[in-house]
């Protein structure tokens, strides 16, 4: 796939008013466009003011031109850069004047799918530009900042290169079956394979602390009626948002609120009482409880301390990790305290507030992530996972049956799931759809 040889154009800043306004152009006709409009070229990557005219020569406004010719460019193509004020009249006739030259409208993330398919950057530092743009804490910033450096690819790249080494050896190996030497018995690709194994497990989870960085963590409030579950969103977001009464099925519409715990964003829901009913609106509310549940990343499980202990109800969902909250300590005349996956607290008072929070942060593996963490998407935690899938059942295949062609094959299927990350392995429609996720001038 070649870069398209046509001229693209967007407004770069957001939509609004503002002191400036960028247009960015990229293409081959980028530097005469930009003589055009503003009458004479300046040196490369030299801020110049310039008069901007459209096309019958009429002054738009006047203002800096910035040339970056390819190849070294955000998109390796000429790039050029108008700053005009930030009017959104005077940047549509600036665009308008572009098209007139013979630009034509970028659309969304076009200007980055240029810049992978230039090589400029791969695919995962170029979803890194996008979850930069979009961060939301400081924390989640630096990350991308982190993975648009390379970090992230540098990694995944590193360990694809191994796992096909490996493979190339192994495929050497069992070409010369004559050799005295049993190379899959020696043990050795045994413990080859399992040390890859060692390091993909740990980038998939240091890319699922990503993850988490990048979407913001959900968490769901989940319990029977009158445990306490608006309160406690009450308490932990400090905004008295849910209505709080002794009146059991209170809550019914999913309410959410947004709070920062160690500089991580996070959503929690609160939800209706779990309980059967015969109130159709309150049983709406449970299935809507439900789905918030098996939708999250955690789960607040909360129980009243003060009464016995209810069964948890079914369809509590397996794979998403629970923490077990013992609410109204106050009247149950318990401390707070916490242990593994429980914590005993009362919303009313704030009394284990701190233990919640410190177990959440344990509980998502973010305790220790310090400043080392690196932006990732779903899509990256989904090929880490596949391609560690295909070295376990490598692994199973030798130790079963000491065939090497199946490992080797495994070994191959798991660097290509890793390929599809940095995109040195992809298909169109992939990249048409992470491409059309960005906005427009970016
Ligand atoms: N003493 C004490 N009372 C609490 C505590 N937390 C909640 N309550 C009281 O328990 C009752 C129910 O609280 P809610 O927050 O409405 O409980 P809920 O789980 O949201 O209830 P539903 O929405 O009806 O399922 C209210 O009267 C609260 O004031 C607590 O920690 N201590
Ligand atoms: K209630
Ligand atoms: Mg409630």
């Amino acid at each position: 796939m070649n870069a398209k040889a046509d001229t693209i154009c967007a407004i770069a800043t957001p939509p609004g008013r503002g002191g400036v306004g960028v247009i960015r152009l990229s293409g081959p006709d980028s530097l005469s466009i930009a003589e055009r409009i503003s009458g004479s070229l300046p040196p490369a990557r030299t801020a110049s003011l310039r008069a901007f005219r459209d096309d019958a020569g009429r002054e738009i406004d006047r203002g800096l031109v910035l040339l970056f010719p390819g190849p070294a460019s955000f998109t390796g193509e000429d790039v050029v850069e108008f700053q005009a004020h930030g009017s959104p009249v005077v940047l549509e006739l600036l665009t308008a004047a572009c098209l007139a030259a013979g630009a034509r409208r970028a659309g969304p993330g076009e200007f980055s799918q240029r810049a992978f398919l230039n090589e400029r950057m791969d695919l995962a530092q170029a979803e890194a530009v996008a979850d930069l743009i979009a961060a939301n804490t400081e924390k989640a910033a630096r990350a991308a900042q982190r993975s648009l450096e390379g970090e992230f690819s540098r990694r995944v790249d590193g360990l694809a290169q191994a796992l096909t080494e490996l493979r190339v050896w192994i495929e050497a190996a069992l070409d010369f079956p004559d050799e005295d030497v049993d190379f899959l018995a020696d043990g050795d690709v045994l413990s080859r394979v399992e040390a890859l194994r060692g390091q993909l497990a740990e980038l998939l989870h240091r890319a699922d602390g990503g993850r988490l960085l990048n979407d913001g963590i959900h968490i769901a409030i989940i319990g029977p009626p009158n445990a306490g579950k608006s309160s406690l969103l009450n308490a932990l977001s400090r905004r008295d948002s849910a209505i709080v009464t002794e009146t059991p099925g209170t809550t019914r519409d999913v309410l959410r609120e947004t709070i920062s715990i160690a500089g991580l964003s996070i959503t929690l829901s609160d939800t209706a009482g779990l309980r059967e009913t015969r109130d159709h609106i309150e049983a709406e509310g449970v299935r809507r409880a439900r789905r918030e549940m098996r939708s999250a990343d955690l789960v607040f499980w909360v129980i009243d301390a003060s009464v016995p202990e209810p069964l948890p109800p079914p369809g509590l969902p397996t794979d998403v990790p629970l923490i077990r909250i013992h609410n109204k300590i106050d009247l149950a005349g318990h401390p707070a305290k916490s242990e593994q996956r429980s914590v005993w607290l009362s919303a009313a008072t704030g009394d284990g507030l701190d233990l919640l929070e410190q177990l959440v942060i344990a509980e998502l593996g973010l305790a220790d992530s310090g400043d080392s963490e690196f932006s990732a998407r779903q899509r990256h935690v989904d090929q880490l996972q596949c391609a560690l899938d295909r070295v376990d059942h490598g692994v199973a295949e030798l130790t079963a049956s000491g065939s090497g062609e199946l490992l080797a094959e495994d070994l191959r299927e798991a660097a290509e799931a890793l390929g599809e990350i940095t995109g040195r392995i992809s298909a169109d429609e992939l990249l048409g759809r992470i491409f059309s996720s960005f906005c427009i001038g970016k």
